[in-house]
């Protein structure tokens, strides 16, 4: 899977340019995350990845194919969107009828329709919920539903809107488990999210967005090492990171592990100089 976005722009009907010439290319399973203030324009830009949203200027390219040449219906088989409200997603009267929806819309074979449901449900721990009415759901489970809805559908990229929105830790780590088990199935996960922790922890590629452009792309550790450019999208690293980046460790520092470790190894250094 490859997708190229070259000098993508994006301006509203009310004359809001929320993206102002975008370019990158995500290639790969790597799970990438996308991070920015408030109105950045992360949700303008994943939402062209399947056409939701069509670009006022330049392209983006899908495995060479252009987003303007077929509609979101037709991009859904290969790319799904989760919503980052599922009230916004969810419509039927049953978790098996949702899972059921978009695999039977693009005429999946009824064989496979089952045994993605059957994935897609055990992945997102709602076996024992199929013929409760999502509305009946708690809203971290409803979240789960509209994720397991579109991951029913099988594309080859998943977008996630602030998946981790309103979840516990357990529905954090359910989240992580979602997308490395996707990873290892060769899917490509893409998610917009405010929770540094979880983005520093389960993504290796980190784009921030800032003003409805490209600000920093790159591996984690590279992003996380520039913290005065990262200033300028009001992104703050987590907490341990600023620690250990305020006590001079320049490698940036993702967990309480590391830094102790960090700290182990100066100590070592000037007791043995
Ligand atoms: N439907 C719309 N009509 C007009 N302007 C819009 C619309 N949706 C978003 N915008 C504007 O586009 C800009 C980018 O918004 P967008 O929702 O893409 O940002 P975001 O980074 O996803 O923000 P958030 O983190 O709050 O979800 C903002 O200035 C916003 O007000």
């Amino acid at each position: 899977m490859k997708i190229e976005i070259k000098d993508l722009i994006h301006t509203y009907p009310t004359g809001d340019t929320a993206l102002k010439g975008i370019s990158t290319i995500i290639e790969g399973t790597e799970p990438v995350a996308i991070i920015g203030q408030n109105g950045s324009g992360k949700t303008t830009f994943v939402k062209h990845l399947n056409g939701i949203l069509q670009p006022t200027g330049g392209d983006i390219l899908i495995n060479g194919e252009s987003i303007k040449d077929k509609t979101t219906a037709q991009w859904s088989k290969q790319v799904g969107y989760v919503f980052q409200n599922p009230d916004d997603q969810l419509f039927l009267n049953t978790v098996k009828n949702e899972l059921e929806f978009g695999p039977k819309r693009i005429n999946m074979p009824a064989e496979e329709v089952d045994r993605n449901i059957a994935y897609a449900a055990e992945l997102c721990k709602l076996q024992d919920s199929l013929e409760v009415h999502p509305f009946d759901l708690r809203q971290t489970e409803k979240k789960f539903c509209a994720i397991a809805s579109i991951i029913a559908m099988d594309p080859d990229v998943i977008i996630f809107d602030e998946p981790t929105m309103g979840q516990d830790v357990e529905g954090s780590e359910r989240l992580a488990n979602i997308i490395d088990d996707l990873r290892n199935r060769g899917k490509l996960c893409i998610t917009i999210s405010h929770d540094m922790k979880f983005v520093v922890k389960e993504f290796s590629r980190i784009i921030v967005l800032c003003e409805g452009e490209i600000l920093l792309d790159g591996d984690k550790y590279e992003v996380l090492s520039q913290p005065e450019i990262l200033k300028k999208s009001f992104v703050t690293p987590p907490p341990v990171t600023r620690v250990s980046q305020q006590a001079g460790i320049q490698k940036p520092i993702f967990t309480v592990d590391a830094l102790v470790h960090e700290i182990m190894k100066t100590r070592k250094k000037e007791l043995s100089s």
